[in-house]
């Protein structure tokens, strides 16, 4: 047999299946869209069914699109949207409730609650991150709390709580495997990053039964085989990690120092800090980056809400372009001389402002303003916002490398070159576009191969990273300073608490 991987990548907005083969090339990709559920203002859910369903389905159709059968499939790396929060019944594999995405906005007053009573230094000295909704803990408490007779039948042992990956796990092995591995765990507010183990002072505060939640493994680790009737074979689950800490490692940055920036609808930079847990004093989070042989890398994570969105926001609420690509285009025939600046708080800002209340604001508009501006500025924005966030890494840590900072970017809005280049000018740092771009599948695909001893250690697969495109800082210092004073001036006057 020659062995191949099988990669499920299941995001915010689609189910994907990628076939790599043993050289970790994709033979194949089948992708499936689902509906968001948006019951009252600043909530979204999935169904868990949806997440399930496209999951297996483009599994089978992959297969059959590169003439594959389960037999052919060595093993089965997951990666997955975070933070989202499924509970279900152990008995009949029913969710109790439709999952709580991590987009959801709906526990803000639970956590300002617990800011309030001063419970947020246990929560960031724990877990790492910040007393926020985007995270698992308080969504769980909620589907516990507002579903009848939830905490009664949690109380018998009747209920399992997961991230998406535990319960596509749970469904790919018939039931048989409630576990997660430790990126995910370190998502979910629960976990103490420091000890490696769900930290019970934490359960306490969030109201969660230890009972409900999974076991912790590595991020390559025996997770099970797949239920035979499902791809015809018992497949072996060798890896699984959250979508962001899969890109670090298909990036193959794996020494402390290296930095990976991922481009999709938001965008989500992180810096691999070595075997130290780095407390941020910018509002960056502190979480696991990889947990491999039992032993954490940690990593420190900014995330902009607002990146590719801002394409979308163009193209559709604006209509000055049909596709992405001609955001690009357009944003090449803007005025030089016009400052126009895009700060895109849509839905508040991110790291590392962490501003729920500020909305989208324009600044620099005159008479001769059009789309072209337009487009400028709003691909621009998520050039200052990376900045934004590396100067904070850099605040943040001492081992950041500063000026020869090597930033490797993916995504799907790193095709635009010109967005890559401005990046690299305002940065005045070497940006790295890889050859596959794949890189969150080609994460989880690397993990579930290097525990089933199809690929090499991890500085072998890193000599094998392949660049696609450098692009080289070209701006002079002086506009460089002056065009990104611009923004934090445009920052400044867009945050709700000036
Ligand atoms: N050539 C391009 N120029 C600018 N933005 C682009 C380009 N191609 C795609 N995008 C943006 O990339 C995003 C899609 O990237 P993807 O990684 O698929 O996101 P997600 O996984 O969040 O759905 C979209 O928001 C789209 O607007
Ligand atoms: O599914 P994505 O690519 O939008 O990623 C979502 C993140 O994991 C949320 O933390």
């Amino acid at each position: 047999m020659n062995p191949h991987i099988l990669a499920i990548d299941q995001g915010t907005t689609s189910g994907r299946a990628i076939v790599f083969n043993r050289n970790l090339e994709i033979i194949g990709v089948a992708q499936q869209e689902f509906p968001q559920h948006y019951p009252a203002s600043g909530w979204v859910e999935h169904e868990p069914d949806d997440l399930w369903q496209t999951t297996i389905t483009t599994c089978r159709e992959v297969l059959k699109k590169t003439g594959l059968t389960g037999a052919d499939i060595a093993a089965i790396g997951i990666t997955n949207q975070r933070e989202t929060t499924i509970i279900w019944d152990r008995e009949t594999g029913r969710p109790i409730h439709r999952a709580i995405v991590w987009q959801d906005r709906r526990t803000s007053d639970h956590c300002e609650s617990l800011k309030n009573e001063g419970h947020e230094e246990l929560v960031v000295s724990r877990s790492g991150l910040l007393l926020d909704p985007y995270f698992s803990a308080t969504k769980a408490a909620w589907i516990l709390d507002h579903v009848d007779g939830a905490r009664d039948r949690a109380a018998r042992g009747q209920l399992a709580f997961g991230t998406v990956d535990t319960f596509l796990l749970w469904k790919l092995t018939g039931g048989r495997v409630h576990a997660t591995d430790a990126t995910n765990a370190s998502r979910t507010m629960l976990y103490n990053i420091h000890t490696g183990a769900w930290d019970r002072e934490l359960l306490d505060l969030f109201t969660i039964p230890e009972d409900i939640l999974p076991e912790v493994r590595d991020s390559a680790a025996d997770f099970g085989t797949t239920d035979p009737d499902l791809l015809g074979h018992p497949i072996p689950i060798g890896g699984i990690a959250g979508d962001q800490q899969a890109a670090l490692v298909g990036q193959a940055c794996f020494e402390p120092g290296m930095l990976k920036s991922t481009y999709g609808t938001g965008c989500f930079a992180v810096l691999n800090t070595g075997d130290q847990p780095v407390r941020s004093t910018n509002r960056l989070l502190t979480t696991i980056g990889i947990q491999l042989g039992s032993r954490p890398t940690y990593a420190l994570e900014g995330s902009i809400f607002i990146a590719g969105a801002a394409v979308q926001w163009l193209r559709d609420s604006l209509g000055i372009i049909r596709n992405a690509a001609e955001s690009g285009t357009l944003a090449r025939q803007a005025d030089e001389r016009q400052n126009v600046y895009l700060v895109p708080a849509f839905t508040g800002m991110g790291a590392p402002y962490w501003d729920a209340e500020s909305r989208g604001a324009m600044f620099g508009l005159t008479r001769s303003t059009g789309p072209a501006e337009f487009a400028r500025a709003a691909l621009e924005s998520v050039c200052y916002q990376t900045r934004d966030l590396l100067e904070a890494m850099g605040r943040d840590w001492s081992g950041m490398p500063g000026r020869e900072t090597v930033l490797r970017v993916d995504g799907g809005m790193v095709a635009s070159d010109w967005t890559m280049q401005f990046l690299a000018d305002i940065l005045n740092a070497p940006v790295d576009r890889p050859r596959i771009l794949e890189t969150t599948a080609l994460g989880a695909a690397y993990l579930a191969g290097l525990q089933t001893g199809i690929c090499p250690p991890p500085d072998r697969f890193a000599a094998s990273w392949k660049q696609d495109h450098r692009f080289l800082p070209g701006l002079d210092e002086a506009t460089r300073a002056t065009k990104y004073s611009g923004w934090q001036d445009a920052v400044r006057r867009t945050l709700s608490r000036r």
